[in-house]
């Protein structure tokens, strides 16, 4: 998926719920409870060995769904998210050559910075959309605003520490597309296949972003 559809749904949706997911098994219900909850996105993350499956099985089941794979460290990790079906790659830091690996290959990746120096390498490596992570604990919204004075073209979304109680003050930011988070995915209710949990979870937090930007989801 080319990055201006991935910012135009992103932004939409206000949201991308950060999945740590054991068994491939549990994608498509997964998936399912997502989308009755109202949030048509996943980013399933690399750290565990079922990610590729769980993407694979998500994305036959509903093509339409955008789903990123996270924590994205290695070249091989992106072929297998990328063959697995995978709209777009997050990585949790920056690193130089699997950026440019993937940009060899046409892959969208949006890796993780919150300093200014690697706010300034993935300017030079052409980026315009860059994870900010670990956001609470690295100076959350503040920080952001800092480092869009100099980089005023990199659009950001944070990831870690946020949930319903500051999604208000990040989503109010101009220069951030959408927050990335766990609250509503929490990985003991995938393991308890407590679906009908999440998907009121997720309805909570859609009706939230919904207050906040005034969107139809
Ligand atoms: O694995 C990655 O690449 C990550 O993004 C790390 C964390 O899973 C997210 O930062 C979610 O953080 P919480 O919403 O605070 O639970």
């Amino acid at each position: 998926m080319n990055i201006n559809k991935i910012k135009e749904t992103t932004l939409k949706c206000g949201i991308l719920p950060v999945i740590k997911i054991n068994q491939s098994k549990d994608a498509i219900p997964l998936a399912k409870a997502l989308i009755a909850g109202g949030l048509p996105a996943a980013e399933i993350t690399f750290r565990t060995t079922c990610a590729s499956e769980a993407i694979a099985n998500i994305k036959k089941a509903y093509p339409d769904m955008l789903v990123a794979a996270g924590t994205v460290i290695t070249n091989e990790q992106a072929d297998q998210a990328i063959q697995a079906g995978a709209d777009f790659l997050i990585s949790p830091g920056i690193n130089e050559s699997l950026i440019k690996y993937c940009q060899a290959k046409d892959y969208v990746i949006i890796p993780g910075v919150t300093s200014a120096s690697e706010a300034q390498l993935a300017c030079t490596l052409g980026l315009e959309v860059v994870k900010f992570f670990p956001a609470a604990t690295s100076g959350g919204v503040k920080a952001i605003q800092a480092l869009s004075a100099p980089f005023s073209q990199l659009e950001f979304m944070p990831t870690g520490g946020i949930n319903e109680k500051n999604l208000e003050e990040y989503l109010s930011c101009s220069n951030i597309i959408c927050c990335g988070g766990s609250w509503m995915v929490k990985e003991n209710l995938i393991n308890e296949k407590n679906f009908s949990q999440i998907t009121a979870l997720v309805k909570e937090a859609t009706n939230l972003v919904k207050k906040i930007k005034g969107v139809k989801l």
